[in-house]
């Protein structure tokens, strides 16, 4: 078994649980009182650099990263230095999430959350909803195209951004195919766990103009941005080097004003 299918089984026992717990209906009843789903599509879409500041405290090719006791106090740093888009990854076993962790930065912070999480049903959807978000990562590796496209439709129907992660041209055509709008290519392999920062610029070209492009993983500082930016990235996702530094709002800010830079604008045109 692969590590993603080894992830999958445990969010589906996790998934579970949770559905005894709380019925559908309930949760419905939950996100139809949550706050307005905020515009990740502006969010993302500007014609500067985007950053995506992760919330993440484990990972399955590091284990512990950072204890991260307040996801909120972090998130409302990451705001502070102009971070676009909020990541809250959500899955307990491996990465140490917690929808806990997701409500409780939804309440620190204004601007977009994303669930990161492995969503397999709507279910997933309708808590992301509830708890908050207003982008949920689908992963294309994860899914057969049937659930790829009901799970697509799924999300927009119930106001939530589909960011659809893709790894090899393969996974990139059946998410064009099944009509996604902000495509993320994770440079991290999630059967091997291996970083290849190579494999956005292979991918990207082949992303329709219109359809938002999302450099994953392996983000260390500017340097990276500006080559992810160069690649035609319209925004980055980092996660563990802003767990791991010293000063998290610092580091943001540091990679907003590399992505807000007239020079990375100009080579992203050309
Ligand atoms: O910590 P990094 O290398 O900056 O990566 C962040 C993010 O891309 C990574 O957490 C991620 C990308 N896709 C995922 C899917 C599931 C879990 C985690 C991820």
């Amino acid at each position: 078994m692969s590590v993603l299918d080894e992830i999958i089984v445990g969010v589906r026992e996790d998934l579970e649980a949770r559905q005894k717990a709380v019925p559908i209906d309930l949760l419905k009843d939950r996100a139809g009182r949550a706050p307005a789903v905020k515009d990740a599509y502006a969010a993302l879409g500007g014609d500067k650099v985007s950053v995506i500041a992760e919330v993440k405290r484990s990972s399955p090719s590091k284990g512990a990263l950072a204890a991260i006791a307040d996801p909120a106090a972090l998130a409302a740093d990451y705001e502070a230095g102009g971070a676009h888009v909020i990541s809250v990854l959500t899955e307990r076993r491996r990465f140490g999430g917690t929808l806990e962790d997701l409500a409780s930065v939804r309440s620190a912070v204004d601007i977009p959350i994303l669930r990161k999480d492995f969503i397999v049903t709507s279910y997933q959807l309708w808590e992301a909803r509830a708890y908050g978000a207003d982008l949920a990562l689908l992963i294309v590796a994860a899914l057969d195209q049937n659930a790829l496209v009901s799970l697509i439709e799924r999300a927009e129907s119930i106001g939530l951004a589909a960011l659809v992660e893709v790894h090899t041209e393969e996974e990139l055509d059946r998410a064009l195919a099944a009509g996604a709008r902000i495509i993320g290519v994770n440079a991290r392999n999630l059967k091997t766990l291996e970083v290849d920062r190579d494999v956005f610029a292979k991918i990207a070209p082949k992303i329709p103009d219109g359809v938002i492009k999302i450099a994953e993983s392996g983000v260390r500082g500017p340097h990276d941005l500006l080559a992810y930016a160069r690649a035609g990235a319209d925004a980055v996702l980092v996660g563990e080097s802003l767990v791991t530094g010293k000063d998290p709002r610092a580091a943001v800010n540091d990679l907003v004003t590399a992505g807000a830079h007239p020079s990375s604008r100009q080579e992203r045109q050309s």
